[in-house]
């Protein structure tokens, strides 16, 4: 791969006694160009033992595994990263759908679902066996389905009206409730899918294990509506919980909890823009902040994989 502007990016990331440097170009795909993904993919088999993850674990024992697997993709606009988001959709939509006959996806609002819109193009959108994905929401706003701020209506207006996914595999929350009750609902959906079998369980931890979680972060570090400084970081019960007084608005919303968002088999984290790039450089930098982050929480079972473009990276 021709050397690239990105080059500056690749040392401070983290030091050579914990991470492995794989160039990009040496995945063997044939529809990647090291031309459109002029990026690397850093993998590290345990986060490193920092402060910051010590912090972490005595602040909040949400997360289920240090073993995280943490893969770090950077791109040069957040147009090369869209094309790789779909092929790693694309290739997890596979491996589920034959493994365990279901492919369950869990989805953010805000800017991610722009970042789907690949997908919903030609090769994926014939190759994909849609007929397998099962669709949630990571966090609602307790608003109607038509609203503008409801997120089931910016993924059905971005994605889900575009690909031919069963109606009834479309498990969007109860907009007729309040959000306390939104919240048991939504929760009491999921353990009947568990029950069914389509949503796997995690041996480790009890809790539902979703095939894939395709999360944003807000430029305070938040995700799902799980926010700084916020009581509900600490929720090790329940699977799905709700906010009154979000400081994002609108302020009512119900929320997956930690150990569910840590029990997933992939977590995709999906950032863009410079006005992330300080959460992003607090979480898999040297970045400082005096309290622990929702974002550096985020620790599944399984991997994790980052989808940078240059501006959300550009203080690594
Ligand atoms: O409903 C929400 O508000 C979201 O689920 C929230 O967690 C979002 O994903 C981040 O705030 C990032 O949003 P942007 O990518 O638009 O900044």
């Amino acid at each position: 791969m021709a050397s690239s502007s990105f080059q500056p990016f690749y040392t401070p990331l983290f030091t050579p006694t914990h991470t492995s440097l794989i160039p990009f170009s040496s995945r063997s795909s044939s529809s990647w160009s090291p031309y459109t993904i002029r990026s690397i993919h850093t993998s590290i088999s345990l986060i490193a033992p920092t402060k910051k993850v010590n912090c972490f674990k005595t602040k909040a024992s949400t997360s289920p595994s240090m073993a995280t697997k943490k893969t770090i993709q950077l791109f040069d606009s957040e147009q090369t990263l869209s094309v790789s988001l779909a092929k790693y959709t694309a290739d997890l939509s596979d491996k589920f759908a034959q493994q365990k006959g279901s492919f369950t996806v869990v989805v953010s609002g805000g800017s991610l679902v722009k970042s789907l819109r690949k997908l919903a193009e030609t090769p994926y959108i014939e190759s994909i066996d849609w007929s397998k994905w099962h669709m949630f929401w990571v966090d609602e706003r307790v608003v109607p389905k038509d609203h503008p701020d409801s997120n089931y209506l910016l993924a059905f207006d971005g994605f889900l009206s575009k690909v031919p996914i069963p109606t009834e595999n479309i498990h969007a929350i109860n907009d007729t409730l309040s959000a306390e009750a939104a919240a048991d609902d939504y929760e009491a959906q999921i353990r009947h899918l568990v029950k069914n079998g389509v949503i796997n369980v995690s041996e480790t931890s009890g809790f539902p294990k979703f095939d894939l979680m395709l999360l944003g972060m807000g430029p305070d570090g938040h995700v799902a509506s799980l926010f700084p400084g916020h009581a509900l970081l600490e929720e090790k019960n329940k699977l799905v919980t709700f906010i009154k007084e979000s400081p994002k608005p609108p302020p009512e919303r119900i929320t997956f909890t930690f150990p569910v968002i840590n029990s997933s088999a992939n977590i995709a984290m999906v950032v863009a823009g410079a006005g992330k790039a300080h959460p992003v450089h607090v979480a898999i930098g040297d970045g400082q902040e005096p309290e622990v982050l929702p974002v550096q929480m985020v620790a599944p079972e399984g991997q994790l994989t980052w989808f940078l473009d240059k501006d959300a990276a550009s203080k690594l």
